[in-house]
């Protein structure tokens, strides 16, 4: 996944979105509103303002959500340009725009933002990118108005109500404060000669790997606690249980579940930090286990490994065990 603005590749894909997420309003706004709206991106008439987008895509460009916002500034100026695209009709249309724009003028303040389009193809996409503005800019307030089947996904994402600017809105309205918040995972898993091992998605060339219902990925694991205690108040074992799990189920695809799963709740990894003890030594592999984590978990990932000086069951090849802090920010 990455991000991006909307640009000439993504134009059609962006404004189609925006136009479905609130088709009822722009119809009532616009005449042929889906074609007035593709218009208004690509010729930058404000609010639709292409560099005040956040835009994430997949790997094949499609268009996975966006978020289109506006300061004060993009409601105050050029609006002369909406004749371009609308000509004449703009006597007509004009008038319902002008009373929005001039309502949307009075009610915030130059500290504000306001959101015209949120629309991800899931909830945790949708709330990456409320998290992304929050983290990207200093605003105070996030504004917006919604249809009324929109309330529960806003409410979900902190938003709360503060009435109804015209007859088809509700304004919703949340702060941009966030907290940081931290968890603990542990896992430890015997060795077995026969399977393969598996340490934070990847696997390392060894001649036993973990005795587990699962890959036995004992890194993974405990991330996966670290993560899911304070942000779902659940374990491993609650959301993966034995009785539906695959034999042999891969811990990586457990851990991108997981992260759709916690993003959905705005709770997003910012560090990972972890502590393995295994006799087996595993200094070599430190980068491939860390860019493999950070890849599916988009943070720093650290990883200390120690052999337990001989003392612990790790240090004789018994066992290998992981212990692992995630520091989260919850928007
Ligand atoms: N499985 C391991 C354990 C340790 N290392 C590296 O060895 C260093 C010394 O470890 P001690 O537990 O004896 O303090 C440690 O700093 C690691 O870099 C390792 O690569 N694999
Ligand atoms: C992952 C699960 C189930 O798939 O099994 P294991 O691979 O045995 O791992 P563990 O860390 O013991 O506990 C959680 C289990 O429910």
């Amino acid at each position: 996944m990455r991000i991006t603005k909307i640009n000439k590749n993504n134009i059609k894909m962006c404004a189609e979105l925006i136009y479905k997420e609130k088709k009822n309003y722009y119809d009532y706004l616009f005449k042929n509103a889906s074609f007035v709206l593709e218009k208004a991106l690509s010729l930058n008439i404000p609010p639709f303002l292409s560099e005040n987008s956040i835009v994430l895509e997949n790997e094949d460009g499609e268009v996975l959500g966006i978020l289109l916002y506006a300061t004060k500034e993009a409601f105050r100026h050029r609006y002369e340009r909406w004749f371009r695209i609308l000509g004449l009709k703009v006597l007509g249309t004009g008038i319902k725009l002008a009373s929005v724009i001039g309502q949307i003028l009075i009610d915030f303040s130059t500290d504000d933002v306001y959101i015209i389009s949120l629309v991800g193809k899931t909830p945790d996409i949708t709330a990456e990118l409320l998290y992304i503005l929050i983290r990207q800019f200093e605003f105070s307030r996030i504004i917006t108005d919604i249809l009324e089947e929109e309330v529960e996904k806003y409410k979900n994402l902190g938003f709360i109500l503060s009435g109804k600017p015209n007859k088809i809105m509700t304004r919703m309205f949340r702060t941009t404060r966030y907290r940081t918040i931290s968890g603990i995972g542990w896992d430890t898993h015997p060795t077995t000669k026969n399977k393969k091992l598996f340490l934070g998605g990847v696997q390392i060339p060894a001649d036993f790997g973990l005795e587990g219902h699962s890959d036995a990925d004992v890194i993974i694991h405990s991330i996966i606690d670290s993560i899911v205690g304070v942000s779902l108040q659940k374990d491993i074992g609650e959301l993966f249980p034995k009785s539906v799990t695959p034999k042999g189920f891969s811990s990586k695809k457990m851990l991108l579940d997981v992260l759709r799963l916690v993003k959905e709740k705005g709770f997003f990894p910012i560090n990972v930090d972890c502590v393995i003890i295994s006799g087996f030594m595993l200094g070599k592999f430190r980068t491939q286990i860390s860019e493999s984590l950070t890849s599916i978990l988009k943070c720093p990932v650290s990883l200390k490994f120690k052999t337990g000086n001989n003392i612990y069951p790790e240090s004789e090849g018994k066992c290998i065990t992981a212990f692992c802090v995630t520091d989260m920010i919850s928007i």
